[in-house]
């Protein structure tokens, strides 16, 4: 039997400038640029593998074990197809291809983190699967040209196909040929950003981010002020902070359009919530901390859940982690990255003046809402892999 096979992982990224709102539905354009950081695949990655045989009797997805419905969505299909014309382009100039735009895919991942809980697993899940198929179809296109592809299985996603710091630049084209991800700033050139997520809750989001976008653009007045004046004076500030490397400013933009985009979700009626009471008390904490060293060494980001994510630099973790680790401490996550002495120290500096802090302005309780945390950092752009997830003498996944 001939099966060709690839597999690649990639990334999530979480907007630090947020796309909220589309302007057209069916080719997912969005009605703002955004940006992004990448976070590194060590911690959350998808893990793609994809097949193509003239055996295979119909277009199949696997995920985490479990067969999926979702290869026949639209939004999946719709990637597909861009992908198999580009492939009948290959086989139109060289006969001698074979001709794996006729046959169906068996295509077969893993997250090794929650799936739809607000970490950002789409965006990770459809730049694999662009990429995994653009791998083994051997496809010439630049990621610029993939992210167009991929912002049609999930806006995000456009932006996992790079690593550092990326850039959607919203287009304005109609077809949206130029509405496509573009690399603002390498990992090399800022690579001592590190973020730690505060996973509030695993379970599934009630409003999907395309539901709750939808209904913004349509009933939010405070939106159209956001994509008007407010969103396009950000990018370019938040590109020039960016390669500056002026956290400061980058934390503040940060903040503000996090801050902006729930904003607008609370303006939409019926008003739709995100965040729940540990995100508030997570945002008051970040501003007590910037306030106490009297710097800002940490911004806050919320995206369509209560997870947040807190980005900082490296050379700060000791001032942050003397306030995060002192009320984070039972949950699960720091042993995966530091020994119990470096988090005995995180629990010393600063005691005697942070524990009366935190008595007086912040419920003590708040790690009772933070199931564990994940510590990352600014991360590559997707990888190919030797791992493969599928058996190549039947197509199907390993695991079963
Ligand atoms: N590795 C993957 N490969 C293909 N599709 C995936 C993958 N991971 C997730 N998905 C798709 O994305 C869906 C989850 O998207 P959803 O937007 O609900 O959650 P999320 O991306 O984790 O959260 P958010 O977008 O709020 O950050 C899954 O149900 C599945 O259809
Ligand atoms: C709040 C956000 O995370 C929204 C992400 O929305 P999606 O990319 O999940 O939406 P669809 O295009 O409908 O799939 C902000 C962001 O990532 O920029």
């Amino acid at each position: 039997m001939s099966i060709h096979v690839a597999s690649v992982t990639a990334p999530v990224n979480i907007a630090t400038l947020k796309y909220w709102g589309k302007r057209d539905k069916q080719l997912n354009l969005p009605t703002n640029s955004s940006i992004s950081v990448t976070l590194s695949q060590d911690d959350l990655r998808a893990l793609t593998s994809v097949a193509a045989s003239p055996t295979f009797t119909a277009d199949r997805l696997w995920l985490n074990g479990k067969e999926e419905a979702t290869v026949s969505n639209e939004r999946t299909q719709a990637c597909l197809s861009e992908l198999r014309k580009l492939r009948q382009e290959l086989e139109g100039k060289d006969t001698k291809l074979p001709k794996l735009s006729q046959w169906n895919l068996h295509i077969v991942s893993e997250n090794n983190f929650p799936t739809a809980a607000g970490l950002a697993s789409s965006a990770a899940g459809f730049a694999a699967l662009v990429a995994a198929i653009a791998k083994l179809y051997k496809l010439e296109q630049s990621m610029s040209d993939l992210s167009r592809i991929a912002r049609q299985g999930s806006g995000s996603a456009c932006r996992s196909l790079f690593g550092g710091f990326v850039a959607w630049e919203m287009g304005e084209k109609q077809d949206g040929s130029d509405s496509q991800a573009v690399q603002v700033s390498t990992l090399d050139q800022w690579p001592n950003m590190k973020a730690a997520i505060l996973v509030v809750s695993q379970a599934k989001k009630d409003t999907s981010s395309t539901t709750g976008m939808q209904l913004t653009v349509k009933t939010s007045d405070l939106f159209k002020e956001r994509v008007a004046h407010v969103v396009p004076k950000r990018f370019i500030e938040m590109k020039g902070a960016i390669n500056a490397k002026d956290f400061e400013k980058f934390a503040e933009l940060t903040m503000k359009d996090s801050n902006s985009f729930h904003a607008t979700c609370l303006d939409s009626f019926p008003p739709i919530f995100y965040m729940n009471d540990t995100s508030k008390k997570i945002i008051k904490l970040c501003h007590l901390i910037n306030e106490f060293y009297k710097e800002t060494i940490v911004a806050y980001t919320f995206d369509a859940g209560p997870n947040a994510v807190l980005y900082y630099l490296e050379e700060n973790e000791g001032k942050l982690f003397a306030f995060v680790y002192h009320l984070f401490n039972k949950v699960e996550g720091w042993e995966k990255k530091y020994s119990q002495d470096q988090l005995n120290q995180f629990s010393s500096l600063f005691e005697d003046d942070i524990v009366p802090i935190l008595k007086n302005s912040l419920d003590e309780e708040i790690y009772k809402g933070i199931s564990r945390i994940i510590l990352t950092k600014v991360g590559p752009g997707p990888q190919s892999t030797n791992e493969c997830l599928i058996e190549e003498s039947t197509g199907l996944p390993k695991s079963m």
